[in-house]
């Protein structure tokens, strides 16, 4: 057996709601300061996408999981979004969520806060309803595929990536994570744009019965992976895990944001 194919083993045992329990319910989920790295991340995609420069077409999550969270700025820029997870369990999660079905994970907080951060005053049910709406497939992908999505789009179609916690959470080391990142920026159209959320210096997380290995990447080298890749930096932030969220469900001890674009020649 590979090692990627170690990886996709390990994946047969991640439960969603464990996955869902352990990182995005309060108090580990904490909006009640600004401080806190929910809030930061939100902050961040919020930010980038509220610059005006971030639109289009298509807009594409990779390795969404049972999360939504990580669309509910970006996704207002675009006409249609997909959505996309290696395991069936997580698109029957997030299919439960778009369909309304009993027993869907409540991202009601989500909204509220991004409404909050938008500052138009809106119901945060008006914007559930509208990303519900323009997400149009929740689809297959495998980022150690050199076309991750199999023939559903075509290479450089994809007008903005946005991706949370996949990457390194499925590469077995770092030339494959590279080569991952590689075959997910084929999608994007020259200039195209990259929001980017990962994990640094981490080596497991536990969902369920689950324990997932995790390559451990650093800022240096989430950075070198992208110029290679041929992207630009437009921006770059970490946050520093304070030590009162370390409760044994990982060993993450920061987490970054990243905004790039694909070079235009490539
Ligand atoms: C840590 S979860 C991230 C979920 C979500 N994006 C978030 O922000 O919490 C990692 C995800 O990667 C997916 N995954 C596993 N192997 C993959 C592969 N080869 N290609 C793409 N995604 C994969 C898993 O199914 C899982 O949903
Ligand atoms: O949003 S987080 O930064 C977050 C959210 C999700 C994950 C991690 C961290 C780290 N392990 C990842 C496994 F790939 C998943 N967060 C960690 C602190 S408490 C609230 C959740």
């Amino acid at each position: 057996m590979s090692s990627i194919q170690a990886v996709a083993e390990s994946y047969r045992l991640f439960n969603p709601r464990a996955y869902l329990q352990n990182n995005y319910v309060p108090p580990r989920a904490d909006f009640t300061s600004d401080d806190s790295i929910m809030c930061w991340k939100l902050r961040r995609l919020h930010e980038a996408c509220a610059k005006g420069e971030i639109k289009g077409r298509i807009l594409v999550d990779i390795g969404s999981g049972p999360t939504i969270y990580q669309l509910l700025s970006a996704f207002e820029h675009f006409q249609e979004t997909i959505m996309t997870d290696y395991l069936e369990v997580n698109r029957q999660e997030l299919k439960m969520w778009l369909n309304n079905q009993p027993g869907a994970f409540d991202w009601s907080p989500y909204f509220e806060h991004v409404c909050k951060l938008e500052g138009k005053g809106e119901p945060w049910k008006d914007k559930q309803k509208r990303l519900q709406t323009r997400v149009s497939r929740v689809i297959p992908v495998d980022i150690h595929k050199s076309s991750p999505l199999g023939g559903e789009l075509a290479p450089g179609s994809v007008d903005c990536l946005v991706s949370s916690f996949c990457l390194e959470a499925c590469s077995p080391n770092l030339e494959a994570f590279q080569k991952a990142l590689e075959n997910v920026v084929t999608l994007l159209k020259p200039q195209g744009h990259f929001l980017w959320i990962g994990a640094l210096e981490e080596s497991y997380y536990l969902a369920g019965e689950a324990r997932l290995s995790v390559v451990p990447v650093t800022e240096d080298i989430v950075k070198k992976a992208l110029c290679t890749a041929k992207c630009v930096v437009r921006e770059f932030s970490t946050y520093v895990i304070p030590p009162s969220m370390k409760v044994g469900v990982d060993d993450v001890t920061g987490i970054f944001f990243v905004w790039a674009q694909k070079n235009a020649s490539k």
